[in-house]
């Protein structure tokens, strides 16, 4: 069954028992945090789910996506519970870890029922000295409530909550890196269903090696959401995979690049994140007026006359970017609302994402999650790192550092 569909290129040898029923590993995130820092903490919990599958057989419950803070529309319907399968390739993200999807999880479960919910938080008294560490300790905040009666816990679960509960709820202090969980996973617990609420509270157990960019080439798109994108880039953009290098391999496991090896469509492509990152961080967004400058003179340098823009900036906002543009044909992806209904605000970014990806140059935003997905994303094509690692200044920040170059390790 579902083991089954969870096919190990042999590269990635898990030791699979089949006469021991799996167990199963549920996570989720901080409410208020958006698509591309909940895809991190994804990379970070699947490598301890595939940590944990060395020694007995784990299946990593996806979390249904649900009321995500930025997506704002309102004329496209619910935007709660949406399964993974809308934006990602679940084929793909279990060549790395046996994953399922959330609905999935509720039919085998039958009682809707987890068994176990550890809800993450730093230690009340703060920490002089670094060290990996976890207890059991009393909740500081009081996410979850138990019902008297039935003695459930109650609580969010990703918009579930009046169907899903929970048998036993504590709070765990912890410091360190996702692994930490590991030893209390398997030996403190036997627990069918075990969840861990607020997840990003651990980091990742080691950040830009091979096994990182495993997880991470392991998170492709949804194939619907790439094709809308590729004849975004063919129609518009003159960009197709064949010239610009860019074709991909089906089997992620099977493709390894060099860096220069993809050259990407005639246009540059900005990201350009406005809305509450403009307030929340000021310092590092710069006026429409100074982007545009700066797109320009990208522009000239690398004689491109087609600018695509991904952006969540008003259209008064995008409408002020083109006015200081006018030499030039300039881009956004704007569907039907028909279309919109289908793949909804998180499906519109990740086309934005996607086309950003394969252009011949690419400025992002400073410390943005959205513009280091981008970034990932040109690694794995095969980019050369100076088309990649750009992002717009702040017209006072007269240093303008450039991102930290997080290459791709095979
Ligand atoms: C201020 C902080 O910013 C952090 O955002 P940051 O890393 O940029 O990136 P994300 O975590 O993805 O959150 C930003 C969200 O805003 C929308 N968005 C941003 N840029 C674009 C774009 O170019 N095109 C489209 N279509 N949508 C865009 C999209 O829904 C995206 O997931 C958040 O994770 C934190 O929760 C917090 O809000």
């Amino acid at each position: 069954s579902e083991l089954n569909d969870f096919e190990p290129a042999s590269k990635f040898k898990i030791v699979i028992d089949q006469a021991k029923a799996p167990r199963y590993l549920l996570y989720d995130v901080n409410p208020g945090e958006g698509f591309n820092l909940r895809r991190d903490v994804y990379m970070r919990i699947a490598i301890l789910a595939r940590n944990l599958n060395v020694d007995s057989p784990w299946i990593l419950v996806l979390p249904p996506w649900s009321r995500l803070y930025h997506w704002k529309s309102r004329d496209l319907g619910s935007q709660e519970r949406i399964s993974w399968s809308a934006f990602f390739d679940l084929h793909s993200l279990r060549r790395f870890v046996p994953v399922m999807e959330f609905d999935e999880f509720l039919k085998i479960s039958q009682e809707q029922i987890i068994d176990e919910v550890y809800y993450l938080q730093h230690y009340e008294e703060g920490w002089d000295k670094w060290e990996e560490k976890m207890d059991i300790r009393p909740c500081l905040q009081k996410p979850y409530h138990l019902d008297v009666k039935s003695k459930l816990w109650h609580g969010w679960f990703y918009g579930y909550g009046d169907e899903v509960a929970a048998r036993k709820f504590e709070c765990m202090s912890v410091m360190g890196h996702a692994g930490v969980l590991k030893p209390f996973l398997m030996t403190n617990t036997t627990a069918r269903s075990v969840m861990l609420d607020r997840a990003e509270t651990v980091l990742h157990d080691r950040f830009g090696d091979s096994e990182f960019w495993e997880v991470r080439r392991s998170m492709r798109f949804s194939k619907e959401l790439r094709r809308i994108a590729d004849d975004f880039r063919m129609f518009q953009l003159d960009s197709t995979d064949e010239q610009d290098m860019t074709m991909l391999e089906d089997d992620w496991t099977q493709m390894k690049r060099k860096p220069g090896d993809a050259i990407g469509g005639p246009y540059l492509a900005v990201h350009l994140r406005r809305a509450d990152f403009a307030k929340v961080r000021e310092k590092d967004v710069p006026s429409i007026k100074h982007a545009a400058k700066q797109l320009k003179k990208m522009c000239k340098k690398m004689e491109l006359q087609k600018i695509f823009v991904a952006t969540d900036a008003t259209s008064e906002e995008f409408a002020e970017l083109k006015g200081n543009l006018k030499d030039f044909s300039v881009y956004r992806y704007e569907p039907t609302l028909e279309i919109k209904k289908k793949i909804k605000d998180g499906g519109v970014a990740i086309i934005d994402q996607w086309i950003c990806a394969h252009a011949r140059y690419f400025i992002g935003t400073r410390e943005s999650t959205f513009s280091f997905r981008i970034q990932d994303e040109r690694e794995i094509l095969g980019f050369n790192p100076d088309t990649t690692f750009n992002r717009l200044c702040h017209e006072k920040d007269k240093t303008c550092e450039q991102p930290t170059r997080w290459t791709i390790k095979y």
